[in-house]
């Protein structure tokens, strides 16, 4: 027999079909019995099904049941009790900001311990870092290093950075550091905003028996050291931007690049190593304390100009690199370029660091905010903020026409008191770049502001076979043989192998040698056919990298190279005077537009006002006659509309004074005139 089938007998045992006696199995049940049915309807056909079919009475147990669950709430309620009283009296916690730098530190930790890989329930990430978008790392070079298993199926390239990380899930976890017992807790927080995602919206904490941090500290240092000893080879690159649906700027991390080498950015020799000594002299801690003693703000400004694609970005990004230091960069000529934002961002700054601040010659720098009010430029395009005396003309030069930026964006006074002022970190690195030096005020390139200028050229011949030979000469690591295959076998010594080895290399050398030869050779006849200080570094990198592997077709095409490139230029050239042309011609045309039109009103409501004013003015016998004659006409033409409007208007407001009297719209008084 089924349960089901018993269930219904039973039920229909207890439950007769009469009228009146249906009310006495109720009545002869039990109080717990009814008390249990109405907590859990059904319970008392269950526990008659019970007695019936297996012989045991359910009601004997429910004192022991109600007794555990007693229990149970009780120890519920009294070991959160006590565990709050000894988290709060006897131990010590550290609570982890998922919006912080720090939550990326631990977590890479965490994913790296034994407790995390060995746990049962876990979370799977292919990327650790929190989800608070300025933490977000999406452009990393080489995928983070987790520790984590490799995927098997994937290919050698892309192992790094298929990697998956395993971290416990939510809950406590137990686990041992330094001899001490410790707890990672993760809790997801349901009570935030429900449009954060999941890693926004945990929390994390690790604690430790003891009222002594001190293992909670050393632990956030040591994973500190581990994530900061993986991007050492690496410059950080932050960008700032603004959040998105938010005015507030702030510094986002958007890549982490291998440094690159010094040697790599083709500048006289001189200018390198000048450059190199004073950021090392400005670095040194005793210079600080030099500048100290004095009371000289410690601050170092360079100035890189030169025209686009010679190599200032990647001059600066190679410094940081050097130095083992973080570049900020920030564009001022970019929308989020404002004051406000700007001195922000500058209040963020760690102490040691590179700034670099793109397109110092925008717009709003060499055009004050009262010139853009009045739209009309200063002479020499410097600040009106500033002392009369800058605004003399620099170089004699009659300033290039500047555009009009938008009220409100950065202007050169602004941009002077954010470096010099207080949010402005002592001990960073600043360098500014530029296309165009002579557009630049004193005042910005003063010495204190600027301390060393480094002017950046087109490719003259030397530098056209230093690109050259960078870009064809055989380095290190181009060809290095594939890395060893998951699964492959360990090859064991053998002299036979080894002597073959030997050989190889030998032969590799050879080779090589006869490579950079040849380069060297093609170098030389590559800058003859190009014209020097025409073509900008960048431009000769793009011609050579579409022929990378065939240094002989890239010589055997340059001189058409240099034909069509030139004629690109024109075109281009010419395109775009055509369409400044168009655009000026447009603006003017608006121009003219807006003021016939702001003209027609003027007149339209000039006429109205008379209008208004003739019939108190004017006698009734002197009325002209043609007014009569336009009293008959249709009331459409738009002055008359407006006139009567006008009427209307006053007498609504005569109306809403004297009691009794009718507004138009109808005897209500209310609608649309
Ligand atoms: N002097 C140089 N040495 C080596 N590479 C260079 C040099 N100049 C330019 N390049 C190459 O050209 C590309 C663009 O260079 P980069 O961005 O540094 O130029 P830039 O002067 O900062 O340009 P812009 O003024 O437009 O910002 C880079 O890929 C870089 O490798």
């Amino acid at each position: 027999m089924g349960l089901l089938e018993a269930l219904t007998m039973a039920a229909d045992s207890t439950v007769p079909t009469g009228g009146a006696a249906s009310a006495i199995p109720t009545m002869a049940a039990p109080p717990q019995a009814v008390l249990l049915d109405f907590f859990f309807p059904g319970f008392s056909m269950f526990s008659n099904a019970v007695q019936k079919y297996l012989h045991i009475d359910l009601n004997l147990y429910i004192p022991l049941v109600l007794l555990c669950g007693a229990f149970t709430f009780i120890w519920r309620y009294f070991s959160e009790y006590f565990w709050g009283l000894a988290e709060s009296h006897l131990m010590s916690v550290v609570d982890i900001r998922t919006d912080d730098e720090i939550y990326n530190m631990l977590m890479a930790w965490v994913a790296s311990q034994r407790f995390a890989q060995g746990a049962r329930r876990f979370v799977v990430n292919t990327n650790l870092n929190s989800r608070s978008w300025f933490l977000w790392r999406y452009d990393d070079d080489d995928g983070d290093d987790f520790g984590g298993d490799e995927d098997p199926t994937a290919t050698t390239d892309s192992k790094k950075k298929k990697a998956l990380a395993y971290t416990p899930t939510f809950g406590s976890h137990w686990f041992w550091y330094k001899n001490r017992l410790l707890i990672f807790r993760r809790i997801q927080n349901q009570q935030q905003a429900s449009f954060l995602v999941a890693s926004e919206r945990e929390e994390i904490s690790i604690s430790c028996f003891g009222r002594n941090p001190w293992v909670l500290k050393e632990l956030l240092h040591e994973a500190r050291l581990a994530y900061l000893k993986r991007d050492e080879a690496k410059t950080l690159i932050y960008r700032g931007t603004t959040k998105s649906g938010s005015t507030d700027a702030t510094w986002q991390r958007c890549m982490a690049r291998t440094s690159r080498p010094f040697s790599t950015v083709i500048l006289n020799d001189k200018v390198k190593t000048d450059l190199i000594d004073d950021v090392t002299d400005y670095l040194n801690p005793a210079t600080r304390r030099w500048y100290s003693n004095r009371g000289i703000p410690y601050r170092r400004g360079y100035l890189l100009y030169g025209p686009p694609g010679t190599g200032k970005s990647s001059l600066s990004l190679a410094l940081a690199g050097f130095f083992k230091m973080r570049i900020y960069i920030v564009s001022l000529s970019s929308v989020s370029a404002s004051e406000e934002n700007l001195a922000s961002l500058f209040a963020e700054l760690p102490r040691r660091c590179v700034v670099l601040l793109e397109d110092i010659d925008t717009a709003g720098l060499t055009h004050t905010r009262e010139d853009a009010k009045n739209d009309t430029p200063s002479e020499d395009g410097a600040d009106a903020d500033e002392p009369p005396k800058r605004k003399v003309n620099k170089n004699g030069t009659p300033a290039a026409p500047v555009q009009t930026p938008p009220i409100g964006r950065l202007s050169l006074s602004g941009l002077l008191n954010i470096l010099d002022g207080v949010a402005s970190q002592e001990g960073r690195v600043l360098i500014m770049t530029t296309n165009h030096l002579e557009k630049l005020d004193k005042a910005l390139i003063r010495p204190g502001r600027v301390d060393m200028i480094v002017k950046f050229d087109r490719a003259d011949s030397q530098m056209i076979e230093s690109i050259f030979r960078a870009i064809f000469a055989p380095l290190e690591g181009d060809d290095a043989p594939p890395s060893k295959v998951h699964g492959e076998k360990v090859v064991r010594f053998n002299p036979e192998d080894e002597q073959k080895k030997a050989n190889d290399a030998a032969e590799a050398t050879r080779k090589r040698d006869e490579i950079v030869a040849k380069v060297e050779r093609l170098s030389v006849e590559f800058s003859a056919k190009i014209p020097a200080h025409e073509f900008s570094p960048a431009e000769l990198q793009g011609y050579l990298l579409k022929n990378k592997r065939k240094p002989e077709a890239a010589v055997e095409g340059a001189e058409q190279w240099v034909l069509d490139t030139r004629k690109e230029k024109k075109e281009k050239e010419l395109k775009e005077a055509e369409d400044k042309r168009e655009a000026e011609e447009k603006a003017k045309k608006e121009t003219e537009e807006t003021k016939e039109e702001t003209k027609a009103t003027a007149e339209a409501t000039a006429t109205a006002t008379a209008a208004a004013a003739t019939p108190a003015a004017v006698d009734d016998k002197t009325k002209p006659a043609e007014e009569d004659a336009a009293a008959s006409k249709p009331k459409l033409e738009v002055p008359t509309v407006t006139i009567d409007a006008v009427k209307a208007k006053d007498d609504v407001i005569v109306d809403a004074n004297s009691p009794g009297a009718k507004t138009p719209g109808g005897d209500s008084g209310y609608g649309s005139h």
